[in-house]
């Protein structure tokens, strides 16, 4: 044995020291070029290899909670072991605390662990079973620290310790790591700042649901790495919390649309509430309450095993806009409050631009009715036959109550046009009529059209929807075809009349109209009734004010006034001169029988003067009705011959106005001359009181 006074032990030393300074030294050298965890790791490892070439180590860092360790950097070395076992260890997160951590952490000098007596004393670490699968008997642990500051601890396989070297080496490491630390939280938070300042950007660009979608999704992802699970909007009662907006790669959109019962929350719930009255965003621990509104988070909890979905108020000074939720592990909480903040002011600006758009689009609507009350001259309604001052009488009577006006007759007769004359002339001038056509509708829609809908209340309805009546609320509702209405509707439409109060489809609230009903049919709506087909206490409500049109074959001494004004409107409207009628061509608008009436009249005028060649119309083409329509009535009256004739030849006496000989006469309809018709006349007993009462 050598003693220390040698000469060749001091040799020995001497060599010793010189090795293990050029070691540090290269170390130190290698260390200056360090910027990285990776060139960390490079450094790192060349050190072990020459200092301990069959061992590992492992390097842990202090996490950021300052309770917990993970690993940071290693190396397994030459050992053989239990991959998943490995993955496992390297991916937890261990308490400082833990028996073993806290000891080197907490000692001066670095300290040697028997790893199997350490898991003879009972500590249940899953590291420890790692190094003894690795065959690693002793592990020296020694702490790095920066300053005062605990940066984590190195954790190496060797038998023999060299104290000075791996204090020395460790106090390198210590600082390397704590500049890397600190660099890659800059960089951490430069990231973080980029995409809030991008974020901040692309939220103020927002104008459309599918922009909040897409920048809600990107800046969610990018941060947290984390997807929104729901966003839910309070709806207008202040109670319902419905979905608005979610991910669509989680749920399907017709998932949501069918089950919204399911997705909808309510302000009352306790989790809800929590969240309402907390400004921090809230961890809601995912249990069976929380599955039972979403049945996704139970997926969530089976597949990736996560527990906790984040929750967040969205807030527009005190006023409640809604929440999101969220999942994900790491969320910064200081960090989604702003998001939040934005989102929310965005969600504003398209519930806004929404709510514009939607009015702009009624704006539309409305100016359409405004074109066409204002093509509508109410001069220009034509006519001065004894049936239509009837009329006019009975439209300046009415017009200024506030009752309910039927108007009855055939197709083409004027009702619409009588309708619109009776809401010009009254005190709802102010607004515009609202027309509503019952025929054009199917079943299904005709209840949303003419109340409205609240959103979500069938499926396709996305967006809350004002119904006719709502609209036409303090002016005039016309009910055109109301005889075609399915008795479903009729229903609601009478309960409507008799409490002037509507409900929307899917609402729960009602709500007080002043309206003013004008209903028209084409229909006989007595028969309809006896049939069956319309309800009787619909038609009473509506027959308060009946007004009769007369069909154009009962009031022949209009026809020319017709014809000349259509005449001249399509003349203009097409910049020609005013085109006129030959005698010929007026005798036969006289003998026809205007199953169209005025609007088959209005028609057949414009035709013939696109087609005019010259100033005059000589001719029409008229359909074979006077001829047919005869016929049919002979062979349905079943009546003797000379009944049929009596009653051909009174009918169109009343339709001449009891004019018998001349242009328009009775006896030039019926194709006989004028004295042949007078002896038919008496011949039959045809007295004026025939024709002349109706
Ligand atoms: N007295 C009239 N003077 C001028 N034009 C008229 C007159 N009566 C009807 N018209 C015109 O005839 C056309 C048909 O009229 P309107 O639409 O009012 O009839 P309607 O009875 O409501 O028909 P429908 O029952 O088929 O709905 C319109 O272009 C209208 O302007």
């Amino acid at each position: 044995m050598k003693h220390s006074s040698d000469p060749d032990f001091k040799n020995q030393e001497i060599l010793q020291k010189e090795s293990e300074k050029s070691f540090l030294l290269d170390f130190s050298n290698d260390m200056t070029a360090v910027r990285s965890r990776e060139d960390l790791a490079l450094v790192v490892n060349r050190a072990f290899r020459k200092l301990n070439p069959d061992g590992g180590y492992v390097i842990r860092k202090v996490n950021a909670d300052g309770t917990t360790m993970s690993a940071y950097l290693h190396d397994t070395g030459a050992s053989t072991f239990d991959t998943a076992l490995l993955e496992r260890v390297l991916a937890e997160e261990y308490p400082i605390d833990d028996g073993i951590q806290n000891r080197i952490i907490n000692s001066p000098i670095p300290l040697l662990f028997n790893v199997r007596q350490e898991l003879q004393r009972g500590y249940q670490i899953s590291y420890l079973n790692l190094w003894e699968n690795m065959g690693f008997k002793t592990m020296v642990g020694i702490a790095l620290r920066n300053g005062d500051a605990n940066v984590g601890l190195l954790l190496l396989s060797i038998d023999e310790i060299n104290i000075p070297i791996l204090q020395g080496i460790c106090s390198q490491i210590a600082i390397a790591m704590g500049n890397i630390m600190a660099n890659e939280e800059i960089l951490r938070r430069q990231a973080e700042q980029q995409l809030m300042l991008a974020f901040s950007n692309d939220i103020t660009g927002v104008k459309t649901k599918s922009d909040l979608d897409h920048v809600i999704s990107s800046v969610l992802q990018g941060l947290f790495q984390t997807r929104i699970a729901v966003l839910y909007l309070l709806a207008e009662d202040q109670v319902t919390l419905l979905p608005y907006l979610f991910d669509r790669q989680f749920f399907q959109e017709n998932e949501v649309a069918q089950h919204e019962e399911f997705y909808s929350l309510n302000i009352h719930e306790e989790h809800v509430k929590l969240v309402f009255e907390n400004n921090q965003p809230v961890l809601l621990e995912i249990d069976e309450n929380l599955e039972a509104k979403c049945l996704k988070l139970s997926i969530q909890r089976e597949q990736r095993g996560l527990n906790s979905v984040y929750a967040s108020a969205l807030r527009l000074g005190d006023q409640k806009l809604g929440m999101v939720w969220m999942l994900g592990e790491q969320i910064s909480a200081p960090l989604l409050q702003g998001i939040c903040a934005q989102i929310s002011t965005a969600v504003s600006n398209v519930l806004a631009s929404e709510q514009i758009l939607r009015l702009k689009k009624q704006l539309e609507d409305e100016n359409d009715y405004l074109k066409q009350q204002l093509n509508t001259n109410f001069e220009e309604i034509v006519g001065n036959s004894q049936a239509m001052q009837q009329v006019y009488r009975l439209i300046s009577l009415v017009a200024e109550s506030n009752a309910t006006v039927l108007l009855l007759g055939e197709t083409g007769t004027g009702k619409e046009l009588i309708a619109r004359a009776i809401h010009h002339a009254s005190a709802r001038n102010a607004k515009l009529m609202i027309k509503v056509n019952c025929a054009a509708m199917p079943a299904s829609l005709i209840e949303s059209e003419l109340f409205g809908h609240e959103r979500g209340a069938f499926t396709g309805a996305v967006e809350r929807r004002i119904g006719k009546f709502e609209l036409a609320n303090d002016s005039t509702l016309f009910l055109d075809e109301v005889g075609e209405m399915p008795m479903e509707t009729q229903v609601k439409l009478l309960r409507v009349l008799q409490e002037r109060e509507i409900e929307r489809v899917g609402g729960k609230t009602t709500i007080k109209l002043n309206v003013r009903i004008i209903a028209a049919t084409n229909r006989d709506l007595e028969a309809e009734v006896k049939a069956g087909r319309f309800r009787s206490d619909l038609y009473y409500r509506l027959n308060v004010f009946p007004i009769k049109l007369p069909p154009l074959r009962d009031r022949q001494e209009d026809i020319e006034s017709l014809a000349g004004f259509f005449l001249s409107k399509f003349s203009k409207g097409i910049g020609k001169k005013t085109v006129k009628l030959s005698a010929n061509a007026l005798r036969q608008l006289h003998a026809y029988l205007w199953p169209g009436n005025v609007r088959e009249l209005e028609h057949l005028i414009e035709r013939s003067v696109i087609l005019a060649t010259g100033p005059m119309v000589r001719e029409f083409f008229l359909p074979q009705a006077t001829a047919t329509n005869i016929d049919a009535q002979i062979m349905q009256s079943g009546l003797p011959l000379e009944e049929v004739e009596r009653t051909h030849i009174i009918q169109v006496l009343r339709r001449c106005n009891g004019k018998i000989s001349g242009v328009g006469g009775a006896a030039e309809i019926l194709g006989i001359p004028g004295n042949t018709l007078h002896s038919k006349i008496r011949k039959l007993g045809i007295s004026k009181a025939d024709y002349f009462s109706h």
